[in-house]
């Protein structure tokens, strides 16, 4: 899929180069209210003069179809022919809408990626995974659709809050978990320290890619990178539906590691010390999701929109030891409610 990634300071001119190909018609940004803002100055140098802005809201609450209606009728309006690109400045919100947008529009213009959020950049603008939430589930619209490449300058970090970038290192602690013991082990003895993001961008694409080559359409090993999904997924949608308790996806994830972790405990995948290691992780970074006991059913009932599901069968991402993911558990509602009973149950 997406092979071409650049990562680092030549990023943004590596886009002009792109962008300035006799190929390219016409170029389109897409930014939200935040990334107009804060990230565009640092864009805008690498555009042509007459690229067309188009801006949709912050927020995991506009990755919606009534955003991609105006990605759509801003295309349309401006002529955007099949030779358009649509360069997508933002966090996993604006990449996800983005690229699906234009998967869609006169069935596929070019896309780029130029995440912004530590989010996108280690995890969500690779691997071809597009689209908006439905309904009140996540996701439930996409295609998998790769970029025209991916530009990654690790500099729009400088601006996002202390709170988004931990969002994002779950997805990388995520990462560690399920194919690299080694950084795990060494990350959490260091601790939430980092400063210089690039090596940790770096290591999180390049692992993420080797996964998404085996399988870019997530039929078997592609499975393995949603762990902490099929919980993480059911307590972010269940807490969007509950106005001030809102999660970001990377809290949630946090949450969902541990929940799953315990999950595969029980299966006796994983030992009690190894989980005592990873919620200690984890609980060095985040706060604990809060809910009540009385909330755990209605939560766990998202799980049956998981896109990993087989008919009735909730098929969850597992742990057989920490570096290590298995996919394709089956795992009943009621032993998801029980997982978020034991993290509702413990001290942070
Ligand atoms: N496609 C995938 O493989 C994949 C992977 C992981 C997550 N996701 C999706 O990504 C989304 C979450 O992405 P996110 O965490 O980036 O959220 P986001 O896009 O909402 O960005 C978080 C916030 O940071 C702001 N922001 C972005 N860049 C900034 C910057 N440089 N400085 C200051 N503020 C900035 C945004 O405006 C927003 O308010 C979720 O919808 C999730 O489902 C997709
Ligand atoms: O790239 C993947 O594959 C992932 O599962 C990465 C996840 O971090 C990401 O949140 C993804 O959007 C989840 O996809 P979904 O298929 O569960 O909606
Ligand atoms: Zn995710």
């Amino acid at each position: 899929m997406d092979n071409s990634v650049i990562i680092g300071p030549n990023a943004l001119s590596a886009l002009a180069e792109f962008l300035y190909r006799p190929a390219v018609s016409r170029v389109f940004v897409l930014v939200d209210s935040n990334t107009a803002r804060l990230c565009l100055p640092l864009l805008e140098p690498h555009l042509p003069n007459n690229y067309h802005l188009i801006e949709i809201p912050a927020g995991e609450e506009y990755k919606t179809l009534a955003s991609c209606d105006t990605v759509w009728t801003q295309l349309t309006q401006h002529r955007a022919d099949r030779h358009a690109v649509l360069v997508n400045l933002g966090g996993g919100v604006v990449t996800d809408l983005g690229g699906f947008a234009a998967a869609l529009y006169k069935r596929g213009i070019r896309f780029a990626q130029v995440p912004t959020t530590l989010l996108a950049q280690v995890d969500a603008s690779v691997g071809g995974k597009t689209g908006v939430d439905f309904q009140g589930f996540k996701n439930q619209l996409g295609v998998f659709q790769a970029p025209a490449a991916v530009f990654i300058e690790p500099r729009f970090l400088q601006t996002l809050d202390p709170r988004q970038l931990k969002s994002g290192y779950a997805e990388v602690i995520k990462h560690w978990l399920i194919a690299d013991a080694a950084a795990f082990e060494q990350n959490r003895r260091l601790g939430w320290l980092t400063d210089d993001w690039t090596a940790i961008i770096r290591d999180s694409v390049a692992l993420k890619q080797r996964i998404v080559a085996q399988d870019p359409l997530e039929a078997g090993p592609r499975k393995l990178l949603n762990f902490g999904h099929t919980v993480g997924h059911a307590l972010e949608s269940y807490l969007l539906t509950q106005p001030g308790r809102e999660a970001l996806h990377g809290e949630a994830v946090a949450a969902g590691l541990v929940c799953e972790s315990w999950l595969s405990v029980q299966r006796g995948l994983l030992s009690p010390e190894e989980l005592d290691k990873i919620e200690t992780f984890v609980f060095s970074v985040f706060d604990k999701l809060s809910f009540v006991g009385l909330e755990t059913e209605a939560i766990a009932e998202f799980a049956l929109q998981d896109k990993k599901n087989a008919g009735n069968t909730i098929n969850c991402t597992l742990l057989n030891g920490i570096g290590s993911g298995v996919y394709d558990q089956p795992v009943t509602l009621t032993e998801i409610a029980e997982a978020l009973r034991y993290y509702h149950r413990l001290q942070s």
